[in-house]
């Protein structure tokens, strides 16, 4: 049994997720949350509902959510960390506000985040960050004092999110057939976002794209590494929305897989790097639609696991947990990290991923709470 792993000053530990629909009847209220204001075109929306009808209306991501949120709970327990661990969703029941006003009433005064994305961006952190102080807003409105909140470090760099998809790689590697499997490409895959979006992304730009990147050349070299043999990978991205006069990040993955076929690949791994488990955009964009494509093709593909629940994973979370608390009790904690760009920043500085209309965004320097 290890010593007591130290959470102080923090009273709680918040997964802060996306949400999904739970049943056919969940499916257009819930993209009514997702897209409030964000001018989404009808068609799209109707194509995205089509997604979810096709499973029954049931996103993943919940259920990932449960077991993240259990095997965090165990792993705590199992090392000596005390810390209550909650679940609040920007989308979804359990909704966001409701979960911090359960958290304030439990006499939570300090609450450190983890968002379950690994990459800076407006989607991925800031809007986020804006969720957090709406909630917050709200609760004082109500005459509620809730705790302050602070936001875990991006983990993409983390060798415990990492390795699982390494090993994700590996499997899928295994699953193509023989002869195809030496030459295969790695076509990493990330959700695209506004180009707009991506130059503005961290504390200087650029930080999705080149956050991706590093993960990208850190899983194909631990691949390389594990099997001998150099693949040729690329980045590419999937899950485009908005208004076709917007430029997003490309090339989509269907285009990729086409292209791959046109210069004689024999094969191909999807590695959904940009998504932190199976959500809805991995089930139906990966596994049906550009499957669906290389099926017509005749290009073998297999699509790798993201990370999930693996016990490595809700490791780094834990290490990740009590290095911020050492950092902010005034010490000094190792930061763990691979590649070259280093531990991402504690604390987002004013303007890290704007946005085109400024929010207020808790958990960051230029947060209106203390
Ligand atoms: C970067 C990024 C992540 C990764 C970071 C993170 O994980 O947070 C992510 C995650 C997710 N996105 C999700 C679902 C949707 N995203 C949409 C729309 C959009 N996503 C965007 C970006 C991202 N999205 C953007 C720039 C838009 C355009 C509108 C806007 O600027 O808001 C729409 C509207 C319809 C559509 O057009 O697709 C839906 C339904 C789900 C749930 C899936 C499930 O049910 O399993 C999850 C986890
Ligand atoms: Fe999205």
């Amino acid at each position: 049994m290890s010593d007591a792993l130290d959470a102080r000053p923090y009273d709680a530990l918040l997964l802060l997720s996306f949400g999904g629909p739970e049943g056919p009847d969940d499916v257009v209220p819930f993209l009514e949350n997702v897209t409030r204001g964000r001018g989404i075109p009808r068609e799209r929306l109707k194509q995205v509902g089509q997604h979810y009808f096709l499973f029954d209306g049931v996103s993943p991501i919940n259920a990932q959510n449960r077991a993240l949120l259990g095997a965090l709970r165990e792993d705590f327990a199992a090392h000596g960390l005390d810390l209550p661990v909650y679940w609040g969703n920007r989308n979804w029941a359990p909704y966001l506000t409701d979960t911090l006003r359960e958290m304030t009433r439990d006499g939570c005064r300090r609450v450190l985040v983890l968002a379950t994305s690994a990459y800076a961006s407006y989607s991925g952190c800031r809007q986020y960050r804006e969720n957090l102080a709406e909630s917050l807003g709200t609760l004082i409105a109500e005459g509620l004092e809730p705790p302050r909140v602070d936001k875990l470090r991006h983990y993409f760099n983390h060798p415990g999110f990492l390795q699982p998809m390494v090993d994700g790689v590996l499997d899928s590697l295994a699953a193509l057939p023989a002869a195809a499997r030496e030459q295969a490409h790695l076509a990493f895959t990330t959700h695209s976002i506004p180009t707009a979006a991506a130059e503005t992304a961290g504390p200087r730009g650029g930080a999705y794209v080149a956050q991706h990147l590093e993960v990208a050349a850190l899983v194909a070299a631990a691949v390389a590494e594990a099997t001998g043999v150099e693949r040729p990978w690329q980045l590419v991205y999937q899950s485009r929305s908005g208004s076709p006069q917007t430029p997003w990040l490309e090339p989509d993955i269907c285009d990729h897989l086409e292209q791959l076929h046109a210069a004689g690949a024999p094969a191909a791994v999807m590695v959904p790097i940009g998504f932190v488990s199976d959500h809805m955009e991995v089930l139906y964009d990966l596994d049906t639609e550009a499957t669906a494509k290389a099926a017509e093709l005749g290009l073998p593909v297999a699509r790798s696991a993201t990370v999930g629940a693996d016990p490595r994973f809700v490791a780094a979370i834990r290490d990740l947990t009590v290095e911020r608390a050492a950092a902010e009790r005034g010490g000094e904690p190792q930061r763990c990290a691979l590649g070259g760009l280093g531990p991402s920043h504690d604390l987002c500085p004013v303007g890290c991923c704007a946005a085109g209309a400024p929010r207020p965004a808790a958990a960051g320097a230029d947060s209106p709470f203390v």
